[in-house]
């Protein structure tokens, strides 16, 4: 579904992603770990086109994406979830999910259109609304949800959209112990999707245990360990070098 090969972005002389060969199949999650800095950001923003790669490719169902733009390669299926960004703090919850089935319905400005086809929309955007557990705020102002809600809303904007990838980036983070569950579920729920390609960059060791299928880590840049979870995360060198775990607090880890 989704491959980069030698993606390398240099920043003056600094590799902050070097070299990336990776490759993600259609139903499964792949957690990225790695360090402060090892470049876990840096190699999502050159995925969804945020940046541009010194050298590489990026290929999304066999195509070369390399050269198009961050919109061009949203529309072509690159979901990625962008820390609130994504939001109109403006206009309603309800209008917020709308506005994202109407793009994936392109109905785009046809006006005719959008209004013939606005209950349907509207029925959609509610459905999307119940699977993010925000029905009931439908009506609120984006900007007056509390951080955790906005971040569900973000969530279900993104499923409206429904990429083929989804890209997560820390998607708990700055949420209250009691809604990270929600997050967490809400991924749960897409990984029964078999047809989608998750990733997720997440520093909390529980849950990309919990959820990935796969492990891959970033370290300075590179690429240093891929494989299935258990023996990622047991990897002396990754724990002791990677994850900055001291090897006294491996029973923890390993509980
Ligand atoms: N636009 C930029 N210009 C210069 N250096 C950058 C830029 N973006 C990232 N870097 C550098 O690239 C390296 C990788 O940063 P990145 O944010 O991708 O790391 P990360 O693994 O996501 O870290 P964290 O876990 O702290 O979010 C860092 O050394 C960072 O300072």
């Amino acid at each position: 579904m989704l491959e980069t090969q030698d993606l390398t972005v240099r920043f003056g002389g600094h590799v902050a992603v070097s070299a990336v060969s990776c490759a993600f199949a259609p139903g499964t999650l792949t957690a990225i770990v790695g360090p402060n800095g090892a470049g876990k950001t840096t190699y999502f923003n050159l995925i969804s086109g945020q940046i541009k790669a010194s050298a590489g490719r990026v290929l999304l169902g066999g195509s070369d994406i390399s050269s198009l733009g961050a919109p061009a390669r949203a529309q072509a299926g690159l979901g990625r979830a962008f820390q609130l960004t994504n939001l109109f703090p403006n206009l309603t919850v309800q209008e917020n999910v709308r506005l994202a089935v109407q793009a994936r319905a392109r109905a785009g400005l046809n006006l005719w259109r959008i209004w013939s086809d606005r209950r349907d929309l509207l029925q959609r955007a509610d459905e999307v609304l119940e699977t993010v557990a925000l029905a009931d705020k439908r009506d609120a102002l984006a900007s007056s949800l509390p951080h955790g809600d906005q971040r569900k809303l973000e969530v279900g904007i993104l499923m409206a959209l429904e990429p083929q990838v989804f890209m997560f980036d820390e998607p708990t983070a700055g949420m209250s112990v009691d809604e990270v569950p929600v997050i967490l579920n809400l991924i749960r729920k897409l990984k029964e999707d078999k047809s989608k390609t998750i990733l997720l960059v997440e520093h909390k060791m529980d849950v990309v245990r919990e959820l990935s299928d796969r492990i891959i880590v970033l370290h300075n840049g590179e690429l240093v360990a891929d494989g299935e979870p258990a023996s990622v995360i047991a990897s002396p060198v990754v724990q002791q070098a990677y994850l900055g775990i001291n090897p006294e607090e491996k029973e923890e880890v390993a509980a």
